[in-house]
C-alpha cells in the first residue's frame, strides 16, 4: 500500500529526526537522493548542464547540495537565485567550493536555453497559494518551451501545488520526475496537482519510523488488492459468496441495466438478481440472471443493492431509490439515483451507504460547480462523506474514496482517461456492489472496485468501450490472483 502524509505530519516527524541528527544530515540524504536521480537522466557522452532554480527555504538549499554533488561529477551547474540575499547560505557555498555558478533570475532565458536537466527547488512543503511573479514567469519560460524544453526534476513538490489538497492555484512547475522525501505528499497523487509531478520517486531519509500508523491518503498496490479480492471456498453456495441485487435501467435507458448487471457478475457475488423494467435484455445478454419485473423489495434476497444507473427521473425512479434505501443491506447509489438525495434519508440508514458521483453530480449534491470540485477533489470528496454519512467514492481523472468520520482518503492508481466512456460508471457501480455482497467492508469494495476498473479500461483495447471494459474484468482478476499464487508459493 502507498501512504501520503499531510505537510504537519511529515514536519513532526522531522522535527523528531533532526533532533537525533548532526546539523545538516537529514538535507545531506535529501540532495543525494536527489542529485542521483539527476544523475540518471542526464546525457552521457558530453558536457552536461544543470540548471537550479533556487527559491529561499531548505527546498532551494536541497537544490544547492544536489547541485554541488553534480559539480564534483564534472557536470556544469548554474543556481538561478530568486532571491539571491535569501539563498541557504550553506547550500550556496558548498556548490560554489564544488564549482557551480550563480546567477540572477535575469539571466533564466540563456541559462535554461543550454540546460540539458532543470531542477525545481523554488518551493516545496513550505510553498503557499500560487507561486509569486519571479517564480511564475519561470514556471511559464518552461511551459513555453514544452517538449522541446529540457526535463525537470521538481525537489519534493514541483514548485505552486498545494502538497496537501492537490489544489493548483495559478502557475505551477511541469515536472518530468518528482523526488519527493521521507514520505509522499497528498498532493503528489490527486489532480490537478498529480499532473505537475511527472513519476513520483520517494527518497528514503529516515522518516518512516517517526511517521504515525495511519496515513493521511493511501494508494492499494496489486497484492493488496489480490488479498481483499473474495475467493470462493470448498463448501461455497451462492448465498456465501453474495448476491447482488441491481435497479438500474428503464425503457429509455435499458443498456444501463445490462452493464450494471455485467459490471455485477464480475465481481466476486454469488448471483445477481435484477428488478426493473429491462429484465428482457438483461437475460438476452447474461442469462444467468435472476430477473423480476417489480420493485426491488420483491425481487427476494440480497446482500446488497446498487440503485440509479438509468433509471431516469420519473417518479417511478423515485420509487425505486425510495425502496432500495429502506433495504437492511449496503446500498450502493450511482447516476439517476443520486439526484436530489436527500441528506437525512441516508444518514438514518442503519446498514453502509456508498455513493459513486463524478464530479458534476457531486457538485450537484454540494450545491457548487463542477469546476469548483474538479479543483478541490479531496476537500470535496470529504466534504460528501461527513455530509451523507456514506462512503463516497468520487470518479474522475483520479478517482477518490472518502468514509465518514475521516481515516485515510482512498486513492485509485490504476484509473485511465480511456474509462471517460458512456456506461462505463454503470459497470462500476455493479462491480463495486458485487464486492459488497461478497462481503468487503465498504470503503474496501470501492477501493478494489475502482482498482479493478482502471485495470480492465487498461487492458481493454484502445479505444476502450464499457462492454469491452466488462470483457477485460476476468483477465484483471487473473492477472491478480496469478500473482499472489506465485508470490505466496514462493
Ligand atoms: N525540514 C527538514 O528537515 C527537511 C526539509 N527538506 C526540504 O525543505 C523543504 C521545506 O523547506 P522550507 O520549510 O524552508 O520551505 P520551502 O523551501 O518549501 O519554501 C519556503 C520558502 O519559499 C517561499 N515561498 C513560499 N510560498 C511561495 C510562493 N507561493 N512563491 C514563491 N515563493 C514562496 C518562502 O518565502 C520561503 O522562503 C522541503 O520541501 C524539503 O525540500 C529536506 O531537506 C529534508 C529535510
Ligand atoms: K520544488
Amino acid at each position: 500500500m502507498r501512504s501520503a502524509y499531510r505537510v504537519e505530519t511529515v514536519r513532526a516527524a522531522e522535527r523528531v529526526l533532526l533532533a537525533s541528527l548532526p546539523e545538516g544530515a537529514l538535507m545531506a540524504r535529501a540532495a543525494a537522493g536527489l542529485a542521483a536521480a539527476c544523475a540518471r537522466l542526464l546525457p552521457g557522452g558530453r558536457p552536461r548542464r544543470v540548471a537550479l532554480l533556487v527559491g529561499s527555504g531548505d527546498n532551494g538549499g536541497d537544490a544547492l547540495f544536489a547541485g554541488a554533488r553534480l559539480a564534483r561529477r564534472g557536470v556544469g551547474v548554474t543556481a538561478l537565485l530568486l532571491n539571491p540575499e535569501r539563498a541557504h547560505p550553506a547550500g550556496l557555498a558548498a556548490l560554489r567550493a564544488a564549482g557551480g555558478r550563480t546567477a540572477g533570475a535575469d539571466a533564466a532565458e540563456g541559462v535554461l536555453g543550454r540546460a540539458d536537466l532543470v531542477v525545481d527547488g523554488i518551493t516545496g512543503i513550505g510553498g503557499r497559494g500560487g507561486l509569486r511573479p519571479g517564480a511564475a514567469e519561470l514556471a511559464e519560460l518552461l511551459d513555453r518551451a514544452g517538449e522541446e524544453g529540457p526535463p525537470v526534476v521538481a525537489v519534493d513538490l514541483p514548485s505552486g501545488v498545494d502538497a496537501d489538497t492537490g489544489e493548483v492555484h495559478g502557475a505551477a512547475l511541469r515536472a518530468t520526475l518528482t523526488v519527493t522525501f521521507g514520505a509522499c505528499k497528498p498532493g503528489l497523487l490527486v489532480d490537478p496537482a498529480r499532473e505537475f509531478a511527472g513519476e513520483v520517486r520517494l527518497v528514503d531519509i529516515g522518516l518512516r519510523p517517526e511517521l504515525p500508523a495511519e496515513p493521511d491518503l493511501v494508494a492499494l498496490e496489486a497484492a493488496d488488492v489480490a488479498a481483499l479480492l473474495p475467493r470462493p471456498a470448498a463448501e461455497s453456495d451462492k448465498y456465501r459468496r453474495g448476491v447482488v441485487g441491481v435497479a438500474a435501467g428503464s425503457e429509455r435507458y435499458p443498456g444501463a441495466a445490462v452493464l450494471a448487471v455485467g459490471g455485477a457478475l464480475c465481481g466476486g457475488a454469488g448471483a445477481v438478481r435484477y428488478a426493473g423494467p429491462a429484465g428482457a435484455g438483461v437475460l438476452a445478454r447474461y442469462p444467468e440472471t435472476l430477473v423480476s419485473a417489480g420493485p426491488p423489495s420483491r425481487a427476494g434476497r440480497v446482500q446488497s443493492w446498487v440503485v440509479g444507473p438509468g433509471v431516469g427521473d420519473d417518479p417511478n425512479a423515485r420509487a425505486t431509490v425510495d425502496d432500495v434505501l429502506a433495504a437492511e443491506v449496503p446500498v450502493l447509489i450511482d447516476a439517476d439515483g443520486l439526484r436530489g438525495l436527500d441528506p437525512e434519508r441516508v444518514r438514518a440508514r442503519r446498514a453502509a451507504t456508498v455513493l459513486t458521483p463524478h464530479a458534476g453530480e457531486a457538485a450537484a449534491l454540494l450545491g457548487g460547480d463542477r469546476a469548483g470540485v474538479e479543483a478541490s477533489r479531496l476537500g470535496s470528496v470529504r466534504k460528501l462523506a461527513e455530509r451523507f454519512g456514506a462512503v463516497v467514492l468520487l470518479k474522475g481523472s483520479t478517482t477518490l474514496i472518502a468514509a465518514p468520520g475521516g481515516g485515510p482518503v482512498h486513492v485509485n492508481p490504476t484509473g485511465t482517461p480511456w474509462l471517460a466512456t458512456a456506461g462505463s460508471g454503470d459497470v462500476l457501480s455493479g462491480l463495486v456492489g458485487s464486492l459488497l455482497a461478497a462481503g468487503l467492508a465498504p470503503v474496501q469494495a470501492a477501493a478494489t472496485g475502482a482498482y479493478l476498473h482502471g485495470l480492465a479500461g487498461r487492458l481493454a483495447p484502445t479505444p476502450a468501450t464499457a462492454t469491452t471494459v466488462t470483457a477485460a474484468l476476468p483477465e484483471v482478476w487473473d492477472q491478480l490472483l496469478s500473482a499472489t499464487e506465485v508470490s505466496s508459493e514462493g
